[in-house]
């Protein structure tokens, strides 16, 4: 019951905390800069820099995309002539030199720059390379039947032959043959398909931002463009930073690499497209496309960038050709912003908050470094003794003694 009839009593009591004021010009000044400056921060920086009044939403989209260019390609002028060279002399076109397989996967894509072709290759028996480490040999008791070498072509068939040159042996293997030779060309400084860095690349995509709805969609090439627009432009950052298409020269230069280098044996690269969209303002006008490009992998002497594709004519028949090429990941990034009340009365509530510090500083400037440190202190803290050396007090009852004031009313 005194529970109770004390919680009652208590509801009829308003607390408000008491506001010490001390004059100081130094502390005052000090105090309005420090909120002067949080209040510039939060509002200038945070709120209306950031945009941090709007509710944000990552983008989500799809990218398709297209190369096109043809080159002719032979061995005059490379360092090296392989015997074969009028396997070189060549058109390439983009069925020849793009992949689907190692390029086609977030929209990305491989282009053929440097290739090894090795034609005509039959299912049969043959000598081993004698690039592949352990394939000399001297009598057939090397060359253990069935037996594999770990970068070999084939499978032993139990005997010694003559070599590639003539002079090594090296064992005989059941292979796709004749084994891939280790082209001369390869080792020049110059790629065959440097012709390469005039192909383009249209790039397409679609974006959208779910959570605002289905009004803002959009595609990264403009709405006035038209097909005559799009087969004579070419992207530049600054001339034509809205054009869909691509020179490869152009990317690879862009990330600061030689293209001629990259070309020889093989390299990877980022294109990213990044959004940055503000949908409280014409979502078509301002919401547009900017592109990055980045190398991805680092210049190695031990690593390329290759892999092995075949062409089969016939049952028994194909070609096989050692692909060295750039791939080019498209990575698409972004968000777009709209205005909201919530985010906007966070920042706000975060600034009320904040401008606490201003406070905590100057208490912390008078209480400790201050010369009238002691009495703000004395002024400031009520030094309570312990229990045990309290005053007694015959009126043991735990009633509320603090003072209280009467409202005039
Ligand atoms: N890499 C590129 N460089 C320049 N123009 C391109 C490129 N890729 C596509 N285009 C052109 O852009 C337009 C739209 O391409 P899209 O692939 O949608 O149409 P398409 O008729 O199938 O193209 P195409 O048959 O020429 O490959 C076409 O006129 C196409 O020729």
């Amino acid at each position: 019951m005194e529970c109770i009839r004390k919680t009652i009593s208590g509801l009829a009591i308003f607390e408000t905390p008491k506001i010490l004021r001390f004059k100081s010009k130094r502390i005052g000044i000090t105090n309005i800069s420090l909120q002067i400056l949080i209040l510039t921060y939060i509002v200038g920086y945070g709120i209306v820099w950031e945009k941090r009044y709007q509710t944000t939403c990552p983008v989500t989209s799809a990218v398709i995309t297209k190369v096109k260019g043809v080159v002719y390609t032979n061995l005059t002028g490379h360092q090296q002539e392989v015997g074969n060279s009028s396997l070189y002399e060549r058109i390439w076109d983009p069925t020849d030199y793009t992949f689907p397989t190692p390029g086609h996967e977030n929209g990305g894509f491989f282009i053929t720059t440097n290739v090894i072709i090795t034609p005509n290759q039959t299912r049969g028996k043959c000598p081993e390379s004698l690039n592949v480490e352990g394939a000399v040999c001297n009598a057939d008791s090397d060359c253990p039947i069935g037996h594999s070498l770990p970068v070999g072509n084939g499978v032993f068939t139990g005997k010694c032959v003559t070599g590639q040159n003539e002079i090594n042996k090296t064992c005989e293997i059941y292979a796709w043959c004749p084994v891939e030779l280790d082209d001369p060309h390869i080792h020049d400084q110059r790629a065959l398909l440097e012709g390469s860095e005039n192909f383009t690349v249209f790039i397409k995509n679609w974006i959208e931002f779910v959570k605002f709805g289905e009004e803002y969609k959009r595609k990264n090439v403009l709405e006035n463009a038209n097909v005559t627009y799009i087969h004579k432009c070419i992207y530049n950052a600054t001339t034509d930073p809205y054009c869909p298409i691509f020179r490869i020269g152009d990317i690879v230069k862009a990330a600061r690499e030689n293209f001629s280098e990259v070309a020889v044996r093989g390299a990877v690269f980022e294109i990213e497209i990044y959004w940055d969209c503000n949908l409280d303002r014409d979502f078509l006008e301002h919401c547009r496309p900017q592109y990055y490009f980045r190398r991805m992998d680092s210049p190695d002497s031990l690593i390329s960038w290759n892999f092995r594709t075949a062409e089969y004519h016939e049952e028994n028949r194909r070609t096989l050709f050692k692909t060295y090429g750039i791939k080019f990941i498209v990575k698409v990034t972004g968000q777009a912003g709209k205005f909201n009340f919530v985010p906007l009365l966070i920042n706000l509530g975060s600034l009320l908050g904040l401008l606490g510090l201003a406070a905590m500083f100057c208490n912390f400037l008078l209480s400790s470094c201050g010369k009238n440190r002691h009495y703000y202190n004395e002024q400031k803290y009520l030094a309570v003794p312990p229990p045990d050396e309290r005053p007694n007090d015959d009126d043991d009852s735990s009633e509320d003694k603090s003072p209280i004031l009467a409202d005039q009313d």
